[in-house]
């Protein structure tokens, strides 16, 4: 038996403890799905859970509902569940808005604590949503009071300078897959009076993270990848407990109130990281996600990011045996220790690939201008399923399938 010979596949899938997780996904027959890092699957819970909440819940209980079904609580009901997944003691995340507007707020609130700087530093490869945040709350606040600086992935730590107030980091990036020593840089920051806020948007789920033992201040992340809290599912964010009394957020919103049933007109922050909520919480979305939660419940994300490792593992090494392959160029970093949970391969037809691939029955997702981007997703991805990805990519270059001029038409959603 070779090492990744269809055997070896077939056993590891018997000795993975986490086979059994599966069953908990709806995962569309005939299909194998490398894009959990864009769009999580279907959970069953998820499934049942919306089907109560829009009939029973929304259908029957309708505004009783608030209180019998605990609508009102689910920010913090959802924001402890992944808090698990985060390192994270109780009282610190809650599950809101979106990555973007979450970013918005806790940017804003880390520059008023600090009035004396206004340098918020990126890495040039962020998510440009990340970006974009930053340059609106400048052309706000002008640029005396916040201005982007952009450093090189590779070379953060010396871009952490006495003027900077606050760093802002993608902890894996969202093309190549390399992730970053979230202890190392946070204490290098600090060290220079800088406040850190980690986008784990690529990470909450699948790679362990200790926020409370790195002494993170800030932190954002998508209930939708590899939370699998499904389409426009609500992010999360993370205030160490350290600074709630300190911190304060832009948009005061009556569900952020201590007493919104008080319908005072004035507005007093409710204590603690309740004071970062803003309006009324989409029930429905954030009922799904809390749904999708409760797969973690008996899960150790260790063991999750041992089975992603090992399935990258898997199809890195089968893409580097097969000649068929050599022109995938590997963007992502080989060392284990360095990467998320998903590989980068650079082609300059890696469009037409992925289109070809999406078209034999395996999901897999293109970035701009020439990246195949494939995601292991620990839940409900087998290793068989990733032989198979590989068998099927190799045919389409072996038989130049992806010359066909269908996969040629790009879509508005790439
Ligand atoms: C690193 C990162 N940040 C943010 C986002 C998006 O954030 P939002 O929830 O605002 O769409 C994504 C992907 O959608 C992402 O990959
Ligand atoms: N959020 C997305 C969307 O609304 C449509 C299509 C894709 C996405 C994504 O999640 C993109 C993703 N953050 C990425 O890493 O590329």
């Amino acid at each position: 038996m070779t090492a990744g010979s269809e055997d070896t596949l077939v056993q590891m899938d018997r000795q993975d403890p986490l086979a059994a997780k599966t069953a908990a996904f709806d995962v569309p027959a005939e299909q194998i799905y490398l894009d959990g890092n864009s769009l999580g699957c279907l959970p069953v819970s998820a499934k049942q859970r919306a089907r109560e909440v829009v009939e029973q819940q929304w259908g029957q209980d309708l505004i009783k509902s608030w209180n019998l079904h605990q609508w009102i609580d689910l920010p913090f009901s959802a924001g402890e569940k992944i808090a698990r997944l985060i390192g994270a003691a109780p009282g610190q995340t809650i599950c809101c808005d979106s990555i973007s507007v979450n970013i918005f707020k806790l940017l804003s609130a880390a520059l008023m604590m600090h009035n004396e700087r206004h340098v918020v530093l990126s890495q040039q490869g962020n998510f440009p949503t990340d970006l974009y945040m930053v340059q609106g709350l400048a052309r706000q606040l002008g640029e005396d009071r916040c201005s982007l600086r952009l450093a090189a992935d590779d070379d953060i730590a010396s871009a952490l300078t006495d003027d900077v107030a606050v760093l802002l980091l993608s902890h894996v990036n969202f093309r190549s897959g390399a992730l970053y020593d979230m202890q190392a840089i946070t204490e290098q920051a600090q060290a220079r009076g800088i406040l850190v806020i980690w986008d784990l948007a690529h990470s909450a789920g699948v790679v362990p993270v200790q926020l409370d033992a790195c002494r993170a201040d800030f932190a954002v992340g998508c209930g939708y990848k590899y939370l699998n809290g499904g389409p426009g599912a609500p992010a999360f964010l993370y205030v160490a407990r350290r600074h709630q009394a300190q911190a304060a957020q832009p948009l005061s919103g009556w569900m952020g109130h201590m007493a919104p049933f008080d319908f005072d007109n004035a507005y007093q922050a409710a204590p603690g990281v309740a004071g970062f909520l803003t309006g009324t919480p989409p029930v429905i979305s954030l009922s799904i996600l809390d749904a999708a939660l409760d797969v973690f419940a008996d899960v150790d994300v260790a063991q999750l990011r041992q089975k992603s490792l090992a399935l990258a593992g898997v199809f890195m090494q089968r893409v580097a045996q097969s000649p068929l392959l050599a022109e995938l160029q590997l963007l992502s970093p080989v060392d284990e220790a360095q990467r998320g949970a998903q590989l980068a391969y650079r082609h300059p037809h890696a469009f037409a690939i992925c289109q070809a691939l999406i078209a034999h029955g395996v999901i897999a997702d293109f970035r701009a201008p020439d990246i195949l981007r494939v995601g292991f997703s620990p839940l409900f991805l087998r290793f068989a399923d990733i032989g198979r990805s590989v068998d099927v990519l190799s045919r389409i270059m072996r038989d130049e399938l992806w010359r066909d001029p269908a996969y040629a038409v790009r879509h508005k959603v790439t």
